[in-house]
């Protein structure tokens, strides 16, 4: 499955669909297959897209490195409606990370807003540059979901599940490790939400568990974007796709810098499986859930947690 300790994930070309009016059906169709057998053997890909050129990206990882020079009262001031997305840094048990997050980024006063914080004085070029690259991750966001929900003949269920989710841009660091200090960036884990998409500057990192227990290096192309299921997205469909558990570890001398769109379930409705996809073949795998109540759970250190947190919430146990 890997060679050199890397893993091989499909990559997916999403630069013909995205905004072509002239599209293809068969190239529609033919990746749609792919992004279903992508996210059940792996649980994620890398795809390409159109509109984000080298020089956005590199503007935008600029921008995110002068973020982080900034005093930390300054950075404090980034609070999030979600837990965990405001401001962190200087935890004990993640040394190396820092991140900001910004909620509803495809709202361009949301960004706006954020860098008016941060930049007082306002900086509209960053802040123009992250709605550029915000917009592009949505797109690909929007499109993978819609794919899937297609190809799982949920196209009906769609819509309502678009509205029990939200969006928030993750900027995240990680420094150096000091010679006596681990090389662990992030622990092991799923990710919560829906979907995530990930993008990574010029410094690898990302390791992913695979089915065969082995953890893999993401092998890192700047064109290339990481989309990614979460433990939400397979409650949903009743555990049709494989999540993957993944880590951050630093190896090199360079400082790492990534952004991520993370998809996560709004407060106060009830997760659970779409009817359709539970049936004798597939009984029912989580019981249904609330987000907070999730992670009021997930803090108190809840019963049970290991790396799928979720599953370990409302997991039907057999
Ligand atoms: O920095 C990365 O590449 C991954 C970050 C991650 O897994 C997360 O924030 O959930
Ligand atoms: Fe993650």
């Amino acid at each position: 499955m890997g060679s050199d300790g890397y893993i091989q994930l499909p990559v997916i070309d999403f630069s013909m669909l995205i905004n072509n009016p002239n599209q293809d059906p068969c190239a529609y169709e033919t990746i749609k297959t792919k992004v279903l057998e992508a996210f059940q053997k792996y649980g994620c890909f890398q795809a390409s897209i159109s509109g984000v050129t080298p020089e956005l990206q590199n503007s935008v990882y600029d921008a995110i490195k002068l973020l982080f020079d900034l005093p930390v009262e300054t950075k404090s001031k980034n609070t999030s409606t979600n837990l965990f997305y405001g401001y962190l840094g200087n935890s004990p048990q993640l040394p190396l990370y820092e991140s900001m997050g910004i909620d509803d980024p495809y709202i361009p006063e949301q960004v706006q807003n954020f860098t008016d914080l941060m930049w007082p004085q306002g900086n509209p070029q960053v802040s123009n540059d992250i709605q550029m690259y915000v917009k592009k991750l949505w797109e690909l966001n929007l499109i993978t979901k819609k794919m899937l929900f297609e190809i799982l003949n949920l196209e009906k269920y769609l819509k309502e599940h678009m509205e029990l989710t939200n969006y928030v841009l993750k900027l995240m660091k990680y420094r150096v490790p000091e010679p006596n200090e681990s090389n662990l960036g992030m622990h092991i884990h799923a990710d919560a939400g829906v979907l995530t998409i990930l993008h990574q500057n010029d410094v690898e990192g990302l390791e992913i568990l695979t089915k065969d227990d082995e953890c893999l290096k993401v092998k890192l192309s700047p064109k290339l974007f990481i989309v990614m299921a979460g433990e939400t997205l397979n409650v949903w469909l009743n555990g049709r796709l494989h999540v993957p558990l993944h880590r951050v570890m630093m190896n090199k001398n360079k400082t790492r810098f990534t952004l991520a769109l993370f998809e996560l379930p709004k407060a106060g409705n009830d997760l659970k499986a779409i009817e359709k996809m539970v049936d004798d073949e597939h009984p029912l795998l989580f019981k249904p859930f609330d987000y907070e109540e999730f992670l009021k759970f997930y803090i108190n250190g809840g019963q049970g947690i290991e790396n799928y947190a979720v599953k370990a919430y409302c997991g039907v146990s057999n």
